[in-house]
Formats: C-alpha cells, sequence, structure tokens
C-alpha cells in the first residue's frame, strides 16, 4: 500500500496467502483518505453535477439527480423502482447491500449501482423521449473531436516502414497507454522499449508476441474499456492484427449502456470509425478497414449485460463463458476490467497474477495503466523500488503493465 491508501482495521491481509480470493479484504471505501473513499465522497458528487450539466434536462430528472446526490452524501442505499427492466437482477445483486451506506459496501459494487441508478435518474431506460440519451456524450464527443486526436492519428504515419513487430509493439504501447488517454506514437515508434517502458511494472509484451505468432491467425476477444481516445488506438491495433493475418477473427465487447463516464459503447465505436474514416492516411485507410471487417464479420461487436455487472469475472454467466472459450486470447483493457479480472481486493502485490486468473476461460491479457488500489503479479524487486520511490504508483495512472496469463 502507498502512503495515501489507508486501511482500516479489516482490511489487513490475511496471513498465509495462498492465492485465493478469500485471503484478501474486499475493498470498501469507508477508510477516509483511502482512494476508494475519494471516488465515493468525492468524485461521484461531482459526476452528478457533471452530468445535470450535460443536457437541458426537465425539472423531474434534475429533481431525481438531486435525490441520487443525496442518497449518496447522507442517505442509505435505495433499490431500483420496481417498473426497472433489471430491478430484479439488481435487487439480487443488492441483498446485504441494500439499506446500508454507500461506504460501507464493496467499493467495486457501490460504483457500478452508482452508474445505474445515474441513469435511471435520467430515464435513460425509460419509455420517453429521453430513452438512449447518454448522459456522457457530451465530454465523449469534445474529446473526439480534440485537436490531440488529430495529432495521434496523424501520428499512425511515423509506423509506416517500421519492421512488423516494431510497428505491432508501438500500437500496444499506444492502446495500454490510451488507458490513460494519452496515445505515445512517436514516442514509442522511434524506440519501443524508451520512455513509457520504464513505467511498466510489468511488462509480457514479448510473451505475448511469442503467442500471438504461435497461434496465428487467432480468435481473438479484446474486452474494451474507454471510448475515444483509448478506443481509437484499440481499433488501430485490432485492425493491425487483422490486417496483418496475426488474427482472423476478432470480437470486441462493449458496454450495453453508459457507465463509468467514458466506457465504450456501440454508438462510440461507430463514432470512432467514422472519426477515422474523416482522417486521411493510414488513420483513413484504418477506417476503412475496419469498416469492411465488420461487414464481412470478421470483426464482431457484442454487449453482453454482464459487462455492466458490479461482479467480478468469475461470476460470468455461462453463455459469456462458452463465447469467450471459443478464442485463442483475451486482451483485456483498462483498470476497472483489472479489479474484475483478479477481484477488487487488497492482494500482496506479489501474488501470482496467474494464480487469480487461472479460472478464465482463455489464456488472457491485461493491459491496464494503474488507477486505483488493486495490484498483483509484482516481483519483490519492482514491489520495493515502487515503494521506495514514495510516489502514489498505485492510484496516479503514472504506471502501467502487460500481464499474460498462457
Ligand atoms: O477502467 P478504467 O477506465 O481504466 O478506470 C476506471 C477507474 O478510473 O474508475 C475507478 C474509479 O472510479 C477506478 O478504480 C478506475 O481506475
Amino acid at each position: 500500500m502507498t502512503a495515501e491508501t489507508p486501511r482500516s482495521k479489516d482490511q489487513q491481509p490475511a496471513t498465509g496467502t495462498t492465492g485465493r480470493p478469500s485471503d484478501a479484504p474486499v475493498i470498501l471505501s469507508n477508510v477516509p483518505g483511502s482512494f476508494a473513499w475519494g471516488v465515493l465522497e468525492k468524485r461521484h458528487p461531482a459526476l452528478i453535477e457533471q452530468v445535470r450539466d450535460a443536457h437541458p434536462y426537465t425539472p423531474r430528472q434534475r429533481r431525481a439527480l438531486d435525490a441520487l446526490l443525496e442518497e449518496i452524501t447522507v442517505g442509505t442505499i435505495e433499490p431500483l423502482p420496481e417498473s426497472a427492466h433489471d430491478a430484479g437482477r439488481w435487487a439480487t445483486w443488492g441483498r446485504g447491500h441494500l439499506g446500508r451506506r454507500w461506504l460501507d459496501v464493496p467499493f467495486l459494487w457501490a460504483e457500478s449501482f452508482f452508474y445505474r441508478k445515474l441513469l435511471q435518474a435520467v430515464g435513460y431506460f425509460e419509455p420517453g423521449p429521453w430513452r438512449g440519451t447518454d448522459p456522457f456524450a457530451p465530454v465523449k464527443q469534445a474529446e473526439l473531436d480534440s485537436d490531440p486526436v488529430d495529432q495521434e492519428l496523424a501520428a499512425l504515419d511515423s509506423l509506416n516502414g517500421l519492421p512488423q513487430r516494431q510497428a505491432a509493439q508501438a500500437l500496444l504501447h499506444a492502446s495500454l497507454w490510451g488507458n490513460r488517454a494519452d496515445l505515445s506514437f512517436r514516442l514509442t515508434a522511434e524506440d519501443p522499449s524508451a520512455g513509457a517502458s520504464e513505467q511498466l511494472v510489468a511488462d509480457d509484451s514479448a510473451a505475448l508476441w511469442s503467442l500471438l505468432e504461435e497461434t496465428a491467425p487467432a480468435r481473438l476477444a479484446v474486452i474494451a474499456d474507454n471510448a475515444g481516445r483509448e478506443l481509437l488506438p484499440d481499433l488501430i491495433l485490432t485492425d493491425h492484427l487483422l490486417h496483418h493475418q496475426l488474427a482472423r477473427h476478432i470480437t470486441l465487447h462493449v458496454k450495453p449502456y453508459p457507465y463509468y463516464v467514458s466506457d465504450a459503447t456501440l454508438a462510440d465505436v461507430l463514432a470512432c470509425l467514422r472519426r477515422l474514416h474523416q482522417a486521411t492516411g493510414p488513420a483513413h485507410d484504418t477506417g476503412r478497414r475496419l469498416w469492411q471487417a465488420m461487414t464481412t464479420g470478421r470483426l464482431d461487436i457484442r454487449a453482453h449485460d454482464f459487462f455492466c455487472a458490479p461482479l467480478p469475472y468469475r461470476h460470468m454467466p455461462e453463455d459469456l463463458r462458452q463465447d469467450l472459450t471459443g478464442c485463442d486470447l483475451t486482451l483485456l483493457k483498462g483498470d476497472l476490467n483489472y479489479r474484475r479480472l483478479v477481484e477488487d481486493r487488497l492482494w500482496p502485490a506479489t501474488t501470482p497474477f496467474t494464480g487469480l486468473t487461472a479460472y478464465f476461460p482463455t489464456p488472457v491479457t491485461a493491459l491496464r495503466t494503474l488507477k486505483s488500489d488493486v495490484i498483483t503479479g509484482l516481483t519483490p524487486t519492482t514491489l520495493t523500488k515502487l515503494e521506495d520511490s514514495g510516489e502514489p504508483w498505485r492510484t496516479s495512472g503514472s504506471h502501467a503493465l502487460v500481464q499474460l496469463r498462457p
């Protein structure tokens, strides 16, 4: 743990860790000063304010946002109205949590339910004119329209002429650091082993490329994370894998509805494709090939409900498990997906990643910038170095990882 992340007494890790989930405490948000506490106490109220200004919401919607703000700050967790299409599902998932303080239930569950309730407040699922209106759309669109995106797409030109593996590594890094909304084409194109690599706390990328080359052309699953400046490099990497016959088929799993502000939905994929199409040079060609890949079925977009569930991937439903089982490898993007992959627990940082992910139905690679307390699979040397740095390396987004369970 870094200094900025205090633990409560009941969050101390058990001794004699075997790597089983029951050994490490689930992260709650009730420790003042902890990362999770900050998210619930500060980020969520600020998000309600942001959503209030996103669209000219009606008095009814604004009253519902006020009620949600009151509930999360001074109230206790209220169920969804019985009329909600998923009220039953959330009542089951909420057993033991409903009626308690938001801070006292698992952080992963609380965040997920908060986003579901935000959509309830603005009538996202209700019949009527506001149905399906993404409260985060203005923020996502502004990002996609921003100058840095133009520069990042133009930087794709610099990959031309590079050996295939080097270009692929640059695109992998762009996708990885895109999780921090920061592409690094130029840097990584010049020397993929420099710069950003120093901030990698674990780097299994060589093993990843070997696996991909062995299984080529593979069937891949990509579990997406954010839209815009993360999804663009994810799509560019997707195109590279398809175009260079490393993959014969890719399923891109996105969220079925707006979630965690910027998580990608089908609408966001289409917005990125349009953005690529409007670009010139290699970015335009990428957009054209991706469009084509969707029309021929080589690139398949899916949006299973489980991707917005407040549960670890260990509890994925059978149909999703079957779907993934047909794949040779899953690429899993981002911080939240990592928390769901290894479970949102305060693991000792050297707990093997491979052991915690053994249940996953395919080989899996996590591509993640570190933005929460969960971390696994570090070597003792790396851990010591990070702790000695005195930096908030677990949560600042300054560090990243590529971890593979073959
Ligand atoms: O999954 P992502 O987009 O990489 O990160 C989502 C995230 O910022 O949201 C949570 C806080 O709200 C953090 O745990 C996590 O880092």
